[in-house]
């Protein structure tokens, strides 16, 4: 069974997305955002080491794969590590847009078991703005990127300030991020437009 809160659906007046002119062409990956986001950077042992890649327009592919850290029943992933790559996939769309934007809702659906040592395959677009927010949708799929799906996710991403992260992150890691001579990287930490 699936279905979304009314919260998740774009109200009538809301735009279709606009990829950025300066996005990451389709096909090329996107990299870490933060090399200590548990998402998707390379400095998480345990992390998701997820890995997304451009799509057309505003979508986009992301790989995941099990490990055994991220089990919850024995031999299966656990469902908040599934929500999390389903999470990430989703943040890492507003790259695409170069809008800062931050999870305000998360609904999942967990169709089938996601087993230790499967990859899933992960698809993820925006279907709609309306001024601060962004409506994004996302499939995982196993076995490949035709197999069956075994989670999927609507949400609500909400855009904000870089204030946001200054205002309410450990200052200790601000200004490491905040100082990083990569510029990129620096602007990407926050996902703000270098
Ligand atoms: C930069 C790098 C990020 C990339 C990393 C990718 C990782 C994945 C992304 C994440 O996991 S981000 C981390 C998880 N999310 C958070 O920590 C967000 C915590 N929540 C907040 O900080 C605030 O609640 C939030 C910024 C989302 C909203 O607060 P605001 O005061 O800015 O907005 P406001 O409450 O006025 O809401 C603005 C609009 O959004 C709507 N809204 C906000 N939260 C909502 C919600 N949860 N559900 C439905 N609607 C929501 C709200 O009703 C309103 O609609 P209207 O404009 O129509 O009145």
């Amino acid at each position: 069974m699936s279905g979304s809160s009314s919260s998740l659906k774009p109200p009538a007046d809301a735009s279709a997305p606009v990829r950025h002119p300066e996005a990451p062409s389709p096909g090329e990956l996107l990299g870490a955002h933060y090399d200590q986001c548990f998402g998707c950077g390379g400095e998480q042992p345990h992390g998701l080491l997820l890995e997304a890649r451009a799509g057309e327009g505003v979508s986009l592919t992301a790989e995941f794969t099990v490990q055994p850290a991220h089990q919850g029943a024995p031999g299966l992933a656990h469902g908040g590590v599934l929500a999390s790559a389903l999470d990430e996939t989703l943040g890492s769309l507003n790259w695409l847009l170069r809008t800062i934007a931050v999870t305000g809702r998360l609904e999942t659906d967990f169709v089938r078991p996601v087993p230790v040592g499967s990859v899933l395959h992960l698809q993820a677009r925006v279907t709609a703005v309306a001024g601060r927010k962004i409506y994004s949708t996302a499939t995982g799929r196993l076995g490949g990127p035709d197999g069956p799906v075994a989670v999927r996710a609507d949400a609500l991403f909400i855009e904000v300030k870089v204030d946001h992260f200054v205002d309410n992150g450990r200052p200790e890691e601000i200004r490491a991020a905040m100082n990083d001579p990569d510029q990129v990287r620096r602007a990407r930490a926050f996902e703000v437009n270098p």
